[in-house]
């Protein structure tokens, strides 16, 4: 391989008129990882992923694949892997014939279509007619597509929407399997959550700009630690003898008092001492959506 990283995003920065969709941003990818590209609406995630497979120039800046622009690859299909839009579908065609038809166009050998095709577990709807696949199955064929040139490095926007849980844990384990393979995979969401489990990595962008790039672990801390939420009848009261007894009461919603820690056992007590009545007691895990948004504050907004 030309280089250590599978993706190099340096000072990358692209202009549409006076908007700037990416400005100044830089992150890399290193090959046996999933890396999240996340931000909200807007961000600059599509504009990166365009120019890093080539379809846009950058203003300034580098966007490279194995070491190089898109352009300069000896063998693109066989390196660069990307679903970026459902993309052009026949809807006459079947899924099969779709793949055939791509393979041949790219000079890829016939026998990789029905590899790609167990692959990304099309099975016997491989053989219907695209127009009448679901949202789920054309993501699965548009991966397949990806997947052609047995690229070591895959691009995928936004491939978690419109899936539900059943397709997101497919999908999980699939790019888990394609990094553990030793290949580099690009996820973008707007969400983190919905990523979680799935990414190695996050680069948070917002406004074309880096937020932060960090392992999961490291986004997990910065979320804090666990939380206990007692719900009483009387919140006011328990949160006031939680706070005389040391606890960190960290807010009241309702009749739910949130309090720092995990010690459901000592924060029950309190209330059983003083003969509150607990309807639920939960510990709960830090949320990373709670540490995105947190990372992104003011920096929503649809531009
Ligand atoms: N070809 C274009 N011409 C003009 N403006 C564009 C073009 N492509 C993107 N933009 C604008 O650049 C900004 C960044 O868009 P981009 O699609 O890269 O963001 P994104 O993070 O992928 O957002 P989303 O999650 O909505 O897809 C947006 O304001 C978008 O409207």
């Amino acid at each position: 391989m030309s280089s250590a990283y599978a993706i190099e995003v340096d000072t990358l920065t692209k202009t549409f008129g006076r908007l700037k969709a990416v400005d100044g941003l830089s992150f890399t990818a290193e090959y046996g990882r999933v890396v999240g590209f996340i931000g909200p609406n807007g961000a600059g995630k599509t504009t990166t992923m365009r120019a890093l497979v080539g379809h846009i120039r950058p203003d300034t800046g580098r966007a490279h694949v194995a070491g190089r622009p898109y352009r300069e690859l000896t063998d693109p299909l066989g390196t660069v892997g990307a679903v970026l839009e459902a993309g052009a579908m026949h809807p006459g065609r079947s899924g099969r014939n779709h793949l055939r038809i791509l393979a041949r166009q790219g000079g890829i050998p016939a026998r990789r279509v029905e590899a790609v095709i167990d692959g990304v577990g099309l099975g016997r709807a491989a053989d219907r007619r695209v127009g009448g696949y679901s949202l789920g199955m054309r993501q699965r064929l548009a991966l397949a597509a990806a997947l052609l040139g047995d690229p070591a490095i895959l691009m995928l926007d936004e491939p978690a929407n419109g899936l539900d849980p059943e397709g997101i844990r497919w999908l999980r384990e699939f790019l888990r399997g394609l990094a553990a393979e030793g290949r580099s995979v690009l996820v973008s969401s707007h969400g983190l959550a919905e990523l979680a489990l799935m990414v190695d990595e996050a680069v948070v962008v917002a406004h074309g700009r880096l937020v932060v790039q960090q392992p999961l672990a490291e986004l997990r801390r910065l979320a804090g630690g666990r939380t206990v939420r007692i719900s009483v009848p009387e919140p006011d009261r328990l949160a006031a003898l939680l706070a005389e007894r040391g606890h960190r009461v960290l807010g009241r919603a309702g009749d739910t008092v949130t309090v720092g820690g995990d010690d459901a056992r000592a924060v029950g007590r309190v209330a059983f001492d003083h003969d509150i009545g607990v309807d639920r007691l939960l510990v709960e895990e830090p949320s990373l959506e709670e540490a995105y948004f947190r990372l992104t504050a003011g920096k929503e907004s649809i531009r």
